[in-house]
Parts: structure tokens; sequence; C-alpha cells
């Protein structure tokens, strides 16, 4: 398979560097967008999980500025941002910190996108926030493209995350408790709402692959995108390590979890792996493969 130039919506830092940590300098994140770029990846959006107000302005600031003073415009086109608008239940918010979740208001929405103007181009938050629709409204409106995930949303509000014009599901299959109703839940709910694409972490880790296989083939190669969620310990040696803050095992078969929660906190490979891996289970041909790599990614965003 020939890499056209693999598009990342979700990465959260990698080689020890967190793009969420509190101490993330200009000099960090150009070294984690370095090891990011030169692992095969052409253009990513650093993503920032749920975090405190304070801590997103600092660091859409300090990536900003790295990024314009290195001239990486066309490889790091903006931000995404994975909460702070999720549900706080444990298994919905995985290795997201609930007491940083905040609902949905316009006014925090507002304020969150004024920062730094146009560099937000993705916002994850759960279709079951209150007023989850008027957020995504609001969002769209400013040229902000969403995704709906990290919840515990049922297909009524899921409907109505993509009536308001929420585009895809962030991780589907990942972030939802270990345990759910087998009917109705939100993977099946996910999976049924045709409007949405399924962003998928295809580190062999995340999903199994008839799941992987199965959510293939209901949504068609046009509506996949796969991302990798790398995370700070991607590029680490085995062993003991830190992730979003907390304790975390990165395994040496490359399984990275928390074991306080026993949560996986993001995956240990870059989209390159991620799109060996979906290659090597035979579902997609090429020209799939580099929509579900590429170009329904940059659909998903838009220009710059
Ligand atoms: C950065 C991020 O949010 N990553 C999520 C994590 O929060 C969630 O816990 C995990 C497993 O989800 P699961 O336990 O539902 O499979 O998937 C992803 O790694």
């Amino acid at each position: 398979m020939r890499n056209p130039g693999w598009i990342d919506l979700q990465v959260n830092g990698c080689s020890g560097i967190d793009f969420s940590s509190p101490e993330l300098t200009g000099d960090d994140f150009l070294r984690a967008a370095e090891r990011v770029l030169e692992s095969g990846t052409g253009c990513f959006l650093p993503t920032l999980i749920t975090s405190p107000f304070g801590l997103y302005r600092r660091n859409l600031g300090v990536i900003r500025r790295a990024v314009v003073r290195h001239g990486l415009e066309r490889e790091v086109p903006g931000v995404h941002l994975e909460g702070p608008f999720i549900s706080a239940d444990p298994g919905a918010a995985g290795a997201h910190n609930p007491d940083w979740v905040v609902p949905p208001d316009p006014e925090k929405v507002e304020a969150l996108l004024d920062l730094e103007p146009g560099f937000v181009r993705l916002v994850t938050l759960g279709a079951d926030a209150e007023n989850a629709a008027g957020a995504v409204r609001l969002l769209r409106s400013r040229g902000v493209a969403v995704s709906v995930g990290h919840h515990l949303a049922d297909s009524g509000e899921i409907a109505a995350a993509a009536d308001a014009g929420a585009q895809a599901l962030t991780h589907l299959g990942n972030g939802v408790p270990g345990m759910v109703p087998r009917h109705r839940n939100p993977i099946w709910a996910g999976l049924a709402e045709e409007r949405l694409s399924a962003m998928i972490i295809t580190d062999g880790h995340h999903l199994p692959p008839e799941l992987i296989r199965v959510i293939c083939k209901v949504k068609g190669a046009a509506k996949i995108i796969v991302t990798s969620d790398a995370s700070p310990g991607a590029g680490l040696p085995p062993g003991p390590c830190r992730v979003f803050g907390s304790d975390a095992i990165l395994e040496p078969g490359g399984r990275l979890y928390n074991p306080a929660t026993g949560y996986l906190a993001g995956s240990a490979v870059m989209l390159a792996e991620c799109m060996r891996r979906l290659e090597s289970l035979g579902i997609f041909s090429e020209a799939e493969l580099r929509m579900a790599g590429r170009d329904n990614a940059l659909k998903l965003i838009g220009p710059a």
C-alpha cells in the first residue's frame, strides 16, 4: 500500500510529550510533531483532551505559535478538542478526567473558539449533553467540524446531533462502559446512524478485527476515518509511563492502559501502523484505504 500522506485527526502527543500537559512548551510540541510527521503522517490535528479552561487558553496559544513560527500550517491546520463537553460517566469518559467535564453552554463554546480564532477545526462532544444539538449548530456555524462520542447517547440523541450538523462518531466502539445493554447502546446507535462517519482506532488493541469488519461493512469506505489516537506513550519503550497526568503501563505488545481504571489510554502507534493493520484485514481495496486514511478526514474538516 502506497502512503498518500495519511491525515490523522486525533493525536494526543507522543514520545512522552502530552499536548494537554500544563507544562507543554513550543519546543516540546515541535519535537512531537517531527516524530508524527516522520512516521508517515502528512497532516494531523493535535488533540487536547478534557481540561480546565485555562489549559486550553495556554496550550492552544503554545501550539499555534509553534506552528506559525515553523511554517507548519499545512501539516498542522488546527486542533481537535476532544471534550470538555462529554459525559462524566466513568466508562464514557475513559481516559478523560470527569472533573473537567462541562455542559456545552453557548458562552462556553464561544469562549473556547475565541481563544485562537479559526484554529479549532474539530470538536468531539457527547450527544447526550444538555442542549448538545444547539452546541453542534453553533460549532458548525463557526466552521468547526463536529463528531460525537464519549457519551451514553441513545439513537434519538445521536439523530438529533446529526440533524444539527454533526458529521462523525469519535472512536466508535471505544469511550463506552465495559458493560452496556445489548440492544440499546451508543455503539449500535452510532453504527445505525447513516449520516455519521465512523472514526475508528485500528491499532490492534482498541477494537477486535470482527468489530472493525462490521463497522467498515456497515458504514462503507466513504464513511470510515481511521485515527491513531496516539498518546504521549507512543514511541516510548515498554514499561510504566505517564499519560494524561496519570500512571500508565505500556505492554511489550503495544497495549497502553491506566492500571488504576483498566481503561486504555490512547494508542502507542501512529496512523501508518493503524493503516497497515487495517490493510492486513483485507476489507478495503487500496483506493478505499486512501479514503479511510486520508480523503474522508480532509472532507470532514474542510479546507483550511
Ligand atoms: C484520548 C482518549 O480519549 N482515548 C480513549 C480513551 O479515553 C478510552 O478510555 C479508550 C478505551 O475505550 P473503551 O474502554 O471504551 O474501549 O479509548 C481511547 O483510548
